[in-house]
């Protein structure tokens, strides 16, 4: 047992340890108020710097990853399960289960998985994050549509709130960027660690699941809590002021979790899971870039500094979509993003985002390929993203800057209790 494992305790594993922000189960569903980003403290603001090296409870109602704080740094995989046994499916899902419960207290993914196996076994981890610290790790993960055909008999447990999206106005989707049988998200405030969260969980699926495609995110688009201060998306604007936050119990059972009374049937087992809605979304930095403010603000409805409504003040101020100016146009243009998508135009709906900037190089013709990976959480994606987006398909202001290049969709369960498997109450 290496030096590292000492220091882990069993009940540390299960439960938790004393140095887990927050609660570590039950009512408060996994929730641990506690690391934000580096940038928040770089600001003055938020957590101090260890917050952001402490872990985040694994177990709870909810997976966390969902309401816990945004984290800075993002690691998601789509994969693609190639082996057709069910029972390996199974296995594969409580192996990733204790590997997680481990990874995110900082701990390799198995017992001396760095050198304990001895020289002449496969290390049972990559190492990469060994001597990090948990950098408030999260693993959250969700079963795709396509699960749910007829390989692994698991059509009759389908939600019916998990049907493939639609096809949406100006969408230019990439099949290698789209879909998936399953996701791994992990958020870190390490880069590293995150990276390192995925790599071992792929590589305890060798044989069971390949990767279809992959995304990292840098720079979270959105606050999941009110002690988190708004971060800026790659058009250089607040992103995620009026997002659904963890301080609002009422708001996430209307708009976030699954209720029992959602999934009657076949989807029951999603009861206390949420829908993860992935879009990768390129935005045209260099046109951004040559337009001048007034036009930017107009696109958004809000201003660029404070984040603040057209009209008003300050960044949380009422969005007050009847406001006129002189000429008695409304200040919040017919157009503005922020008009289109919020719930006074949508019969109340809201979601839940959680998205993070990228850059992958360039597009091959001399511009960044750069943009939002959009990730929401919801109740039911045919009430929530499919009528939001078809909006904001129809006349966003926005779409001028931006196209959607992938998209997914994935049922991403309730949490776990210690001992249990994640997808236990779906593969019962
Ligand atoms: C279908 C849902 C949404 C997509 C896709 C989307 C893309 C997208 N958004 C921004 C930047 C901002 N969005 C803002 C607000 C906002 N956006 C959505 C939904 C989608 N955005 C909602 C529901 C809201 C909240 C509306 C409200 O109630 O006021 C804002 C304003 C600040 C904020 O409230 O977060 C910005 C800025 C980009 C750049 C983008 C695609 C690349
Ligand atoms: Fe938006």
């Amino acid at each position: 047992m290496s030096s590292r494992e000492e220091g882990v305790s069993r009940r540390q594993l299960l439960v938790g340890s004393a140095g887990v922000l927050g609660v570590a189960a039950g009512a408060a569903g996994g929730y641990a108020a506690g690391p934000a980003s580096r940038r928040d403290a770089g600001a003055g603001v938020g957590p101090a710097p260890a917050a952001l090296d402490a872990p985040v409870a694994f177990h709870g109602e909810h997976q966390a990853g969902i309401v816990t704080p945004a984290q800075d740094r993002l690691h998601f995989v789509a994969l693609d399960v190639i082996s057709k046994d069910r029972a390996e499916l199974a296995r594969m899902l409580e192996r990733w289960t204790n590997a997680a419960e481990r990874m995110i207290l900082g701990a390799e993914a198995a017992p001396g998985g760095l050198v304990g196996g001895g020289p002449h076994k496969v290390p049972q981890d990559t190492g990469e994050a060994y001597g990090l610290p948990a950098s408030g790790l999260t693993i959250t993960i969700g079963f795709g549509p396509s699960l749910f055909d007829d390989r692994f008999g698991l059509a009759n447990r389908k939600p019916v709130a998990l049907q493939k999206l639609p096809a949406f106005r100006g969408d230019r989707l990439e099949a290698h960027r789209s879909g998936g049988d399953l996701c791994i998200q992990a958020c870190a405030n390490d880069p590293q660690v995150a990276v390192h969260a995925v790599r071992n969980l792929v590589r305890l699926g060798f044989g069971v699941v390949s990767v279809r495609w992959s995304q990292l995110g840098f720079g979270r688009t959105s606050s999941t809590s009110t002690s988190q201060t708004t971060p800026r998306n790659l058009f250089g604007f607040k992103d995620g002021t009026s997002n659904v936050k963890a301080e609002e119990p009422d708001a996430l059972a209307e708009h976030v979790w699954v209720q029992p009374q959602d999934e009657a049937g076949a989807g029951a087992w999603m009861t206390g899971g949420s829908y993860l809605v992935a879009r990768r979304i390129r935005m045209q930095i260099e046109v951004w870039d040559r337009t001048n403010l007034l036009e930017q603000e107009q696109v958004f409805g809000r201003g660029k500094q404070e984040g603040e409504p057209l009209g008003e003040t300050k960044e949380f101020d009422r969005l007050d979509l009847d406001r006129t100016g002189p000429d008695g146009k409304p200040l919040i243009p017919t157009t503005a993003h922020v008009r289109l998508a919020h719930e006074s135009q949508l019969g109340g709906i809201r979601i839940l985002r959680r998205g993070y900037n990228f850059t992958d190089g360039t597009d091959g013709v001399g511009h960044l390929d750069a943009g939002l990976f959009f990730i929401a959480f919801m109740r039911d994606p045919r009430r929530q993203f499919v009528p939001m987006q078809r909006a904001l398909a129809a006349k966003d202001a926005l779409n001028e800057y931006i196209v959607h290049t992938g998209s997914a969709l994935f049922a991403c369960p309730p949490g776990t209790e210690p001992g249990q498997p994640w997808g236990r109450a779906l593969f019962a």
